[in-house]
Formats: C-alpha cells, structure tokens, sequence
C-alpha cells in the first residue's frame, strides 16, 4: 500500500480497535509529515499514559504499511509548574547575540532523515570531551529527538517562572523543545508563536549557568521553513553547517538549504557526508549504500569547506537510540567525530 498521508490516517485509525476511540477522530494526531519513508508525528490531547500505552500499536501499523522510520512525539508529562513557554515574539531590532554563548552555530539539512540531530548530539558530545563547554538546543519542532538521543527527557525548572535551567547529559547542556510541549500547547506549532519559543529558548535558557558556553549547537528541523528564518533574522549566528547524505535527492534538497542561508546572509562554515561508507562488520567489505564523495564534490562546486565523511554504522544508530551518543565512548565512529570536532576547533569555529 501506498505511504501517504491518507493511508498514514487510515491506518492509526484502525490501529486501536474500537472506532469510536480512534486516536485521528479523537484530534490526538498532530503535525503528521510522510517523507521519503520516513513518518513523523505527534500523538497528544490525552493523558500521557493513555498515550504512551496506545503508541507501540501505532508505531506497528504504520510500519505495517512500509514505513522505515516512525517517529512519534508524546509531550513530556508536566511535572511541578512548569516556566510559562510558546508566547508572541517580542519585537527586536535586529539580530541579537545568546547571552553567555561565544559561538552559534546552527546545523541544518535540506531533507529530512539525513542524520542532523545524530551530528548535533555528536558533534557536542565530541567538543564536550576536547574540554569544550557546549550547549545543544534542539529546535526540530516537527521531531525533537534530543531526549531520546541525549538520554534525559523531563521538564526544565523554573524558580522564578521566567529563567528556564537547562538540563545537563553527557557534559553537554541540553534545551529542547520537546522538553516544554505539553499536552494543551501545540499552539506553538504556528507561526508567531512558533517564533515566541524560539526566542525563548534562546533568550529565556540560563545557557551559562555552569560559565560561558564555547559553543551552543542548534539542531534545526529539516527544509527551509520558519524556524531557520526566524533563527538567522534574530540572532547572532556564527554560521550554519549543512548535513547530507551523498545521494542526489539529499544533495538536491541540501542545495535549497545553502541558498536559504546565503540569502539571510548567514555563513555557512561548510557541509558534512553522513552514511558515507558502510564496512561490513563481518568480511570488512566496503560499501557506498548511498554513493560516496557527492558531498565533497557539492563543496568544491559551491566553494564551500568540505568538513567530513562520517561512516553509516549501526553502532551509531543503536547508540542513539540508547541515550548515550557513540561520541561518548571509543572507536571508529567516536574517533570520526573527535577529528571532526578538532577540526573545528582548528578552524577557529569553536
Ligand atoms: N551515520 C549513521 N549510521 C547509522 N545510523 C545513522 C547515522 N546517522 C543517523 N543515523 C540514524 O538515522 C536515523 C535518522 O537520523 P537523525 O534523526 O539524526 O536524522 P535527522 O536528519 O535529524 O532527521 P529529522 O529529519 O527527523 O530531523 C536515526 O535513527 C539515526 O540513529
């Protein structure tokens, strides 16, 4: 059966029995993407056991109809009275710079799927290690990913109902969106308000509560939407790095992405290959899954720095899955990131 939208919403509608209960005609199913294989959405408006008890059959059908990835967003359960979040933009001059922070830097990708958030927590992970004092937001409204990839979801505190303290893992301080949603605020999935909580999570986050951060990573949503824009018009950023997979269709869409950046006349500090090379772990055989050097042929062309090639590896995969980024431990994967991570440091970047 075909993977759309439509056949996405039959499916969740049988997923769990009873017609009447269905999670689409109940308005649980929220901000639903179907990309390229991979299904992303939402699942709120009820109590969050309720929800997390329905998620596996959900998750199984719309597998079921041949999707590779299934993302879905239960909101975190609030726990004490959380810091007021997703309001109106506060109008602003011009760009302003995060407080505390020496150096933003934004890491996006034309298509979805290609491995940004991975690189994001990595690349943190990895700066963390090289003494660095790293900050990550994770601003993927459509499919926070940080929690699950950092190991630590619960709700940021407020003492005083405005600061919000991040949240620590891996020595990296860590804010993500999906810390704040709750249930009765996908009001912040739109535009303006959508803006507010951007400025909020870059103005109201206490980013140096531990001192000065050397670097805050933003982990941005995929495509070109209002998130980047908002992003580049109001703050300060040092630049953007760009992910791909060397495969066309990423390349094409990661090309949309430059444009986008050149022309809100932020800097892109150069392009990352994801799922470069696959060495079977078995005979040692290498394979190009996704072609191979597209992404440092695309850098020449755009004259653009080619930053590196980060091998496809189930470790990586398995590692992020599990809450501890593969930065955080030894071997090939951890050593391509540690390099990567020197690399910018050597640029000055960092
Ligand atoms: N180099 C890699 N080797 C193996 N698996 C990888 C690699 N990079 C990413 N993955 C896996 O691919 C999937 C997608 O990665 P990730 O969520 O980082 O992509 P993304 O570009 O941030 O996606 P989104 O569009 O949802 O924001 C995840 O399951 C991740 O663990």
């Amino acid at each position: 059966m075909a993977l759309n939208k439509e056949t996405v919403l039959e499916a969740l509608k049988k997923a769990v029995g009873d017609s009447g209960q269905d999670p689409v005609s109940r308005n649980l199913v929220h901000a639903l993407a179907v990309e390229a294989g991979v299904v992303r959405f939402v699942l709120e408006g009820a109590p969050a056991a309720e929800l997390q008890a329905m998620r596996p059959a959900l998750e199984r059908a719309v597998r079921a109809l041949g999707a590779e990835q299934v993302t879905i967003v239960v909101p975190a359960a609030s726990g004490s009275e959380p810091p007021k979040f997703g309001k109106h933009p506060t109008p602003q001059a011009g760009p302003t710079r995060v407080e505390g922070v020496r150096h933003v830097i934004a890491v996006g990708s034309g298509k979805g799927g290609v491995g940004k958030s991975t690189v994001s927590a990595n690349l943190a992970v990895a700066l963390s290690r090289l003494g660095k004092k790293v900050g990550l937001l994770d601003a993927d409204i459509y499919g926070p990913s940080q929690p699950r990839m950092m190991g630590i979801n619960r709700r940021p505190a407020s003492p005083d109902g405005q600061t919000i303290i991040p949240l620590e893992s891996h020595g990296v301080t860590l804010m993500s969106v999906g810390f704040m949603l709750r249930e009765d605020e996908a009001v912040i999935w739109r535009g303006p308000m959508l803006m507010g909580a951007m400025q909020q999570m870059l103005n109201q986050v206490d980013w140096d509560i531990h001192g000065p951060l050397d670097v805050l990573i933003i982990d941005l949503p995929p495509g070109t939407g209002d998130v980047q824009l908002s992003l580049c018009q109001k703050t300060e950023l040092d630049g953007a790095i760009i992910v791909s997979t060397p495969q066309d269709v990423a390349l094409l869409d990661a090309r949309k992405a430059i444009d986008m950046f050149r022309r809100l006349k932020t800097p892109v500090l150069g392009l990352i290959e994801n799922m470069s090379t696959y060495i079977c772990p078995n005979c040692g055989h290498e394979a190009h899954l996704f072609g191979h050097g597209g992404v440092e042929a695309e850098a020449k062309a755009l004259d653009l720095p080619f930053l590196g090639a980060l091998p496809l590896d189930l470790d990586v995969r398995l590692a992020g899955d599990a809450g501890t980024p593969i930065a955080a431990g030894e071997g090939p994967a951890a050593g391509a990131y540690a390099k990567l991570a020197q690399d910018l440091i050597a640029r000055g970047l960092v």
